[in-house]
């Protein structure tokens, strides 16, 4: 219980959530002071923390009127499968630290919102439980571990399960330095564990190209690269074979006073230049932010922190509520920038 009486897993009143900065807001109210500070605190001085919003606050939008948005189409597809709408559940550790139901809450409210849940390595409940309640496509975070035949079982275990791509997180060869985590003596619970990753996340130092090559060698669902921020490590992950990258600096959790990733999203456009899919997360909070992503060039978004959140305020339901409300604002954002379809986001709908 904290100190406003809520207890993490009690009900809060969903109509109180207008938009995802209330959502924190709340989720502050009923989430322990260590676990609110492991989610939200940042690396370092937390600049990449705060810029990853603010360069999404500074740019401006140039909207055409007099275009027929009456039909408003947000599909995407990624890897032959069709998403609704260009929003996907960012991998976080620990649900269970947020919410009692942990990942099996994401799993249903994700499925409620028909949005694809990547379930992290460090999962608090185990694949097989969170495979038996998706509704939704889930695809898989990996983080490799020291041991590799064992990561190549995890990989195998996670497709046995369903997942139906694999993101290699290769922004984390260790953790960033957290001061605010720090301070809350952040510790796992002893009655929180990680059945995919048993103990901590070990140096992952020796990770290299070639265990990129390596794991593209057994891994039969779409293999993306996640943490991806220079240009140059875009067009060695085309040549890598790759399916996809996800442009991200780990919302401003490792390495700080790295740009914002909308700063970075245009120049690895470029590099990529379409010939595989750029996906981006960090500091997507409005519907505003995701047109901003789609039209520098990315072909889907991810959220982390504000699902983390909406799980603490209320479980299942409060990771639909997040969804629900970024989807909507991307509708209206899109009719108000006169586009009715994902296609017709490009440079132009950037304000210069
Ligand atoms: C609480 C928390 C736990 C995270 N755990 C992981 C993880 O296990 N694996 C991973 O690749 N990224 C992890 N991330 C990073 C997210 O996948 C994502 O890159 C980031 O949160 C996006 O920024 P946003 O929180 O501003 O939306 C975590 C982020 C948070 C906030
Ligand atoms: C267990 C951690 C390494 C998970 C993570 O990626 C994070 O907290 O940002």
């Amino acid at each position: 219980m904290n100190k406003d009486g809520i207890k993490a897993g009690d009900r809060v009143d969903l109509s109180e959530l207008i938009n995802l900065f209330d959502v924190e807001k709340m989720a502050e109210r009923t989430m322990s002071k260590m676990a609110y500070e492991y989610v939200a605190s940042g690396a370092g001085d937390e600049w990449t923390l705060r810029w990853n919003r603010e360069a999404l606050d500074a740019i401006k939008l140039n909207p055409t009127v007099l275009t027929d948005v009456s039909k408003l189409d947000t599909r995407v597809t990624l890897f032959g499968y069709e998403l609704p709408y260009p929003i996907l559940i960012a991998p976080t550790a620990y649900h269970k630290l947020m919410h009692p139901e942990g990942e099996l809450a994401t799993a249903r409210g994700a499925g409620a919102a028909s949005a694809v849940y990547v379930v992290s390595s460090f999962t608090t409940t185990p694949l097989s439980e969170i495979a038996e309640v998706a509704t939704q496509p889930l695809w898989f975070q990996l983080y490799v571990r020291d041991d590799r035949e064992l990561t190549k079982e995890l990989v195998q275990e996670a497709e046995a399960h369903g997942c139906r791509a694999l993101c290699i997180t290769v922004d984390t060869v260790v953790t960033g330095i957290r001061n605010r985590e720090q301070r809350a003596n952040f510790t796992l619970p002893n009655n929180v564990l990680t059945p995919h990753m048993p103990g901590a996340l070990r140096e992952q130092k020796p990770l290299t190209w070639k265990d990129i090559e390596w794991l593209q060698s057994f891994a039969r669902t779409p293999v993306l690269l996640k943490g991806i921020l220079n240009p140059a490590d875009a067009e060695k992950a085309v040549q890598s074979g790759v399916s996809g990258i996800i442009v991200s600096n780990h919302g401003g959790r490792n390495l700080d006073t790295v740009p914002a990733t909308i700063e970075a999203l245009p120049r690895i456009a470029e590099a990529i230049d379409r010939r595989i899919p750029v996906l981006m997360d960090g500091g997507i909070r409005r519907g505003t932010d995701v047109v901003k992503a789609i039209s520098l060039g990315a072909s889907a978004v991810l959220v982390g922190k504000p699902v983390c959140f909406g799980l603490a305020c209320a479980g299942a339901e409060g990771v639909t509520k997040v969804l629900e409300i970024l989807r909507t604002e991307l509708e209206l954002a899109m009719a108000l920038t006169g586009k009715a379809n994902l296609a017709s986001l490009d440079h132009s709908v950037i304000w210069r």
